[in-house]
């Protein structure tokens, strides 16, 4: 490990002691030598230019984990003080199959300077812009992230970076699978739900954004909310994205367990979001029972949101519909609720019929013989079934009940 930190570029002696403690700072300019001194021997800096893939990987992992194992109390004290006042919104654009492109927002921490506790030891964080130089590829000022952890354990530095780095790419993962699979599909939408669900939410929001002049006049905010809610593997998120693809809309994806996610954050993501977006609240019971302190925090957050005054599609999703505050949810902040549910019958034997047209009595079958477990099961378990089953409609309905192996049930 020590031959590579002294082979690493990024592993510099950097002089990271400014702005510790005022102590510190005094000292340093007492006495300089000592100060470098006690910087060589306890303190360990890694510089990272924005050029660097690092360099997001790190912003991230420091907006989700500072001060994270700070004790509760002080948790959000030292938070405010030191770091949550300081973040800045950083958005991603990646382009989509359907041409359209997904917009996705993150708090970071802002140039300047922060402290972070992360396991035993505390972190100076230091973001500098480049005030003269622009990276004319992204049209983005040039920055370099210099963090300097205040211990003797170099260790740790390479941890941190490993693990926002494994993070990020998690995070890619992830997205890669929902974002390329579903969209327009030769102009329809791609995803099965029950009879008439898609239909009357397609139309709920055709009318509504042909309605406008109507909310203007009436001095109405010209917003609308949907709460999709009900068992995972539903269709509740691929719905959406198909509706984005279907509209030509973006879609802004929201994560409002995210630290530091304020009332006054949300209303600037939500005002800042790009023209022609849906907005995706993802899993919205996570900002409300995870952190129970600022349970608070989020309700304001949605009152804000509901004032926003320029046309505002907003879809929140959730498994978990029971426990939201029903002020949450009420009109004018969730106008259309509706209950994704497990697959019905006439569901499954459309989704059968997709991956083998014209077998309708193998369908029917295969509906029949799931019924008779008198269990519920998932579109998404139907869909990993019918893949694993993509040449032989026989051996799905054979195996029917293997629907069930992929099903983890609350
Ligand atoms: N109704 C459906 N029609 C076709 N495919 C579906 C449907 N529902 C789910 N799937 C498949 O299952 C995968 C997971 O579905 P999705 O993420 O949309 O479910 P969800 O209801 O949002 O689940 P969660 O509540 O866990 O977020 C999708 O990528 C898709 O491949």
């Amino acid at each position: 490990m020590e031959a590579f930190l002294a082979s690493n570029p990024y592993f510099s002696a950097g002089f990271g002691l400014i702005g510790v403690t005022a102590g510190l700072a005094a000292l340093r300019s007492g006495s300089l030598q000592l100060a470098h001194v006690l910087q060589r021997r306890y303190l360990v800096t890694v510089e990272i230019p924005s050029k660097d893939p690092a360099y997001n990987w790190f912003l991230k992992w420091a907006s989700v984990h500072g001060a994270s194992n700070a004790p509760a109390k002080k948790k959000g004290l030292l938070a405010n003080l030191l770091v949550n006042n300081q973040l800045s919104v950083e958005t991603q654009f990646t382009r989509r199959d359907t041409g359209t492109s997904l917009a996705q927002f993150s708090l970071v921490p802002a140039p300047g300077r922060h402290f972070i506790k992360y396991g035993p030891a505390w972190f100076h964080i230091e973001r500098q812009r480049e005030r003269s130089m622009l990276d004319l590829k992204t049209g983005s000022p040039w920055e370099t992230v210099t963090v300097t952890a205040l211990a003797r354990d170099k260790g740790l530095l390479l941890q941190i970076l490993d693990e926002a780095k494994t993070a990020a790419l998690a995070e890619e993962e992830g997205k890669t699978v929902i974002y390329t699979s579903y969209g327009l599909n030769g102009g329809r939408l791609s995803v099965v739900l029950d009879e008439g669900v898609s239909e009357f939410l397609v139309k709920d929001v055709k009318a509504f954004l042909a309605n406008g002049m109507w909310y203007h006049e009436r001095g109405i905010p010209y917003r609308r909310g949907y709460l999709l809610y009900g068992p995972p593997g539903s269709g509740k998120t691929s719905f959406i994205q198909a509706l984005a693809g279907h509209l030509d809309y973006n879609i802004c994806v929201m994560n409002l367990s995210e630290r530091g996610m304020t009332d006054d954050r949300l209303a600037h993501l939500l005002t800042n979001a790009p023209p022609r977006s849906l907005i995706l609240l993802e899993d919205i019971d996570a900002a409300f029972t995870k952190r129970d302190a600022s349970a608070q925090e989020g309700f304001q957050s949605m009152v804000t949101f509901s004032a926003a005054s320029e046309e505002r599609i907003v879809f929140m999703t959730t498994n978990h519909v029971s426990r939201l505050d029903p002020a949450l949810i009420r009109p004018g902040r969730a106008d259309v609720k509706m209950k994704i549910d497990d697959a019905t019958d006439s569901q499954t034997k459309a989704m059968f019929l997709r991956f083998y047209p014209g077998r309708e009595e193998l369908g029917d079958k295969f509906v029949a013989a799931l019924r008779a477990t008198g269990r519920p099961w998932s579109a998404a378990s139907l869909q990993g079934h019918f893949v694993i089953w993509r040449d032989s409609p026989e051996g799905a309905v054979e195996r029917a009940e293997d629907v069930f192996g992929a099903d983890v049930k609350e």
